[in-house]
């Protein structure tokens, strides 16, 4: 369960830059943020909220990001808030005309978090391309919902309102799909996540932590080492602190 207002499910809408976030955050919310055929127009991220079934969401406008890696202040804005603020579901919205370039996100947030809806969006295009997707089975291998959409006229929203629904309020569980590194690797990924399962917060993925920190990732460090003594020992009340920054919204 998110730390927001706990009656409001959040979700959170990220994607490579250009793919139609703004325009889908729109079209449910009846707001109007800034789209545009460029690549870079949402910088910070944007709230709004919209009703289905038997509840109110609030959802948020991420900037487009084409990694997770906080190498640039958008990547950091969206990065952050998929792993601080915990959205109940996190809607990867991806350019069904050029996938194989966009699932390169949807890994790294399947690595964060297995609360994940994946919009094939801009469908009419990939159609006007004959580009054939298998959605059911793109959908098994991922182990998350997969959702067509062209938002710009509505197709599949209703769809994707229901997926985002199911995952959002646990009425459907996911089985994201793992990537496994290679076996040295693993060994230390491992051996990292276990000691460092009983000192990070239960809210952080041990796995996604391990692998941050063998990346040597400093942004990630920075954020996370506050939380630890020399020998990793937890800090109680910042990563709190990291997450009340979001309570605002
Ligand atoms: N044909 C078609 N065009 C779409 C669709 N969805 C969005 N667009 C168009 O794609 C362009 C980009 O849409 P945005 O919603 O601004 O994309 P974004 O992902 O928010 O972009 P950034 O904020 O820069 O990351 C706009 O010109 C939209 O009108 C769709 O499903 N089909
Ligand atoms: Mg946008």
């Amino acid at each position: 369960m998110s730390i927001l207002n706990k009656s409001e499910p959040v979700v959170a809408l990220a994607g490579n830059p250009n793919t139609g976030k703004s325009t889908i955050f729109n079209a449910l919310t009846g707001l109007k943020q800034h789209t545009g055929n460029w690549p870079g127009k949402t910088v910070l991220r944007a709230e709004g909220r919209f009703v289905h079934k038997d509840k109110v969401f609030k959802i948020i406008d991420l900037p487009g990001t084409y990694s997770l890696l906080a190498n640039s202040a958008e990547e950091e804005v969206a990065r952050d808030f998929i792993c601080f603020a915990r959205p109940d579901a996190t809607v990867v919205v991806t350019d069904a005309t050029c996938l194989e370039r966009n699932l390169n996100l949807v890994l790294q947030v399947l690595e964060i978090t297995d609360r994940v809806v994946v919009c094939l969006n801009l469908i009419d295009e990939a159609r006007r391309k004959n580009i054939e997707i298998d959605v059911t089975g793109i959908s098994k291998e991922l182990g998350v919902p997969v959702v067509p959409t062209a938002a710009r006229s509505g197709e599949g929203l209703k769809f994707l309102k229901d997926a985002i629904y199911d995952v959002a309020v646990r009425k459907r569980y996911t089985k994201p799909l793992k990537i496994e590194y290679d076996s040295e690797l693993e060994k230390a990924v491992k051996n990292l996540e276990s000691k460092l399962l009983p000192l990070i917060p239960k809210h952080l993925n041990p796995r996604w932590v391990a692998l941050r920190l063998l990346d040597g990732d400093t942004a990630i460090i920075e954020k996370i080492s506050g939380c630890f003594t020399g020998d990793l020992c937890f800090k109680e009340g910042v990563f709190s602190k990291e997450c009340f920054r979001y309570e605002g919204l």
